[in-house]
């Protein structure tokens, strides 16, 4: 039995609803279907889900919320009267979105509430569709299927417990249809992944009822061997490996969310990238091995939005506790770090921008300042981080040094290179805005 999950763009209006009828109907082991909020349309348009977020907003700052309201009901309307299933579902949307706006709820609770309505709308769409065209199918609430998570408001994480509940879905007769996106705590309290988390539910559904696939419908053939926003048509990518997904959706393949390969890694449920659009396409498979190939790197992702704290200190090597001193005032702070290159006399922290922001600023270098004395300390930001990923990297020489004579003849300076602490991975820090040339260049010259 497979798992199918569509995303925001599979759902987005009626005709891509009814794709996603027709790649369920061509195969009786689709069985379980996990769907995300209505995405854009066309480039310039809303995500459902951005749009409840500015509702949630403008509700918490004691705004009218009504013209924020009628928007998002047209998108519903629109889906609804197309597809021709029934009104009610309309009014229990309505329904549902006034009764978190007047409930007594703090304001992260009506937020994660908020939100979950995308998915849960589309939920409710899809198995009265599937139902219109004559496949038996059931919509499930989160609670319904087992799925449990802390509460840690828009950004959960699945409780192990929930895995063995969910494997009674197995049961069942019908095509179950399960929003994604959410759960809910022990104590019943609806909470959200971080975005982007519906493939993290249907990760937790494949490996809650032991699915032989997972696949994950979007609106591209495959990954690509780097972000298409960079390059026309740039290489498909076949088969990966689960490290080198995780090592890539982190880095910045928006494709698929990085957190949601571990529950599938687990119980190696293979997991499969497909177009909605295009259905035959064979897809990306993502597996826990492979066959040892001639590329040894497989994709170059990156992401801007970063920042560095630099800390320079004469016989920083000798000065035992320097690390645990500065990671204690970060933790007391609440931030949280991707890297932490060093030196003898030097260290630098790579953050993301948003996990600094300016207010902040003063206070950490006033506390390093106080604690650790270096001689000296900065804060650059703008930065943008480029990852090359590949199971053959730790096996091939001269690597490192064909990426950065491809970063220099883009005529582009490299802040910082982190190799060695990843097997698969190697990391350059550049300016953002060089980023675009950067990539061409590495691009052509592990791809072309
Ligand atoms: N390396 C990559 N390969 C394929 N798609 C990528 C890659 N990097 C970024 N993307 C983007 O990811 C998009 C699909 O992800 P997303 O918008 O989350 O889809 P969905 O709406 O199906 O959840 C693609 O349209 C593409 O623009
Ligand atoms: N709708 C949510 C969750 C999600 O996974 O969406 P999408 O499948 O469109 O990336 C979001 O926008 O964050």
């Amino acid at each position: 039995m497979k798992v199918a999950k569509f995303g925001g763009s599979s759902v987005a209006n009626a005709e891509q609803l009814r794709k996603v009828g027709n790649i369920i109907k061509a195969d009786p082991q689709r069985r379980f279907i996990v769907v995300s909020a209505p995405g854009k349309r066309f480039k310039s348009d809303r995500k459902i889900t951005d749009m409840l977020i500015e509702l949630g907003e403008v509700h918490c700052n004691n705004g009218q919320t009504d013209e924020y309201v009628y928007p998002i009901m047209q998108r519903f309307n629109e889906i609804v009267e197309e597809l021709n299933i029934s009104g009610e579902i309309l009014e229990s949307i309505s329904q549902s979105i006034q009764s978190i706006l007047h409930s007594k709820n703090s304001d992260p609770e009506k937020m994660d509430a908020l939100k979950s309505i995308g998915e849960d709308s589309s939920a409710k769409i899809l198995s009265a569709y599937l139902n219109h065209i004559g496949i038996s199918a059931k919509y499930v609430n989160p609670q319904d299927a087992g799925i449990l998570v802390s509460n840690e408001p828009g950004n959960a994480k699945i409780l192990p417990e929930s895995y063995e509940k969910i494997y009674n879905l197995r049961d069942s007769e019908e095509v179950l249809v399960i929003p994604g996106f959410f759960g809910y705590t022990k104590n019943g309290k609806l909470i959200t992944f971080s975005r982007g988390g519906s493939d993290i539910t249907g990760s937790i559904v494949a490996a809650g009822v032991k699915a032989g696939l997972y696949e994950n419908f979007t609106d591209v053939d495959s990954v690509f061997s780097v972000n298409p926003a960079f390059v026309k048509d740039p290489q498909k990518i076949t088969t990966l490996t689960y490290k080198e997904m995780r090592e890539l959706s982190y880095a910045g393949f928006s494709v698929f969310h990085d957190e949601a390969l571990i529950p599938a890694y687990k119980d190696e449920i293979p997991v499969c990238i497909k177009n909605t659009n295009n259905p035959e396409a064979p897809g990306t498979y993502i597996v826990s091995e492979k066959k040892p190939s001639e590329k040894c790197v497989v994709g170059i992702a990156s992401d801007t939005g970063f920042c560095s704290i630099y800390i320079s200190k004469y016989l920083m090597n000798r000065e035992i506790g320097f690390g645990r001193k500065l990671f204690h005032i970060l933790e007391d702070e609440g931030i949280s770090f991707e890297h932490a290159p060093s030196g003898i006399d030097d260290m630098s922290i790579i953050l993301r921008e948003s996990g600094l922001p300016i207010a902040k600023e003063k206070k950490i270098l006033q506390r390093i300042q106080a604690d650790l004395h270096p001689d000296l300390i900065s804060i650059h930001r703008n930065l943008a981080m480029i990852m090359i990923v590949g199971e053959g990297l730790v096996r091939t020489i001269g690597l490192a040094q064909k990426a950065t004579t491809a970063i220099a003849s883009a005529n582009v300076n490299i802040e910082m290179i982190n190799q060695g602490s990843s097997e698969v991975s190697m990391m350059f820090g550049i300016k953002a805005e060089d980023l675009d040339k950067a990539v061409k260049s590495l691009y052509h010259v592990f791809f072309e």
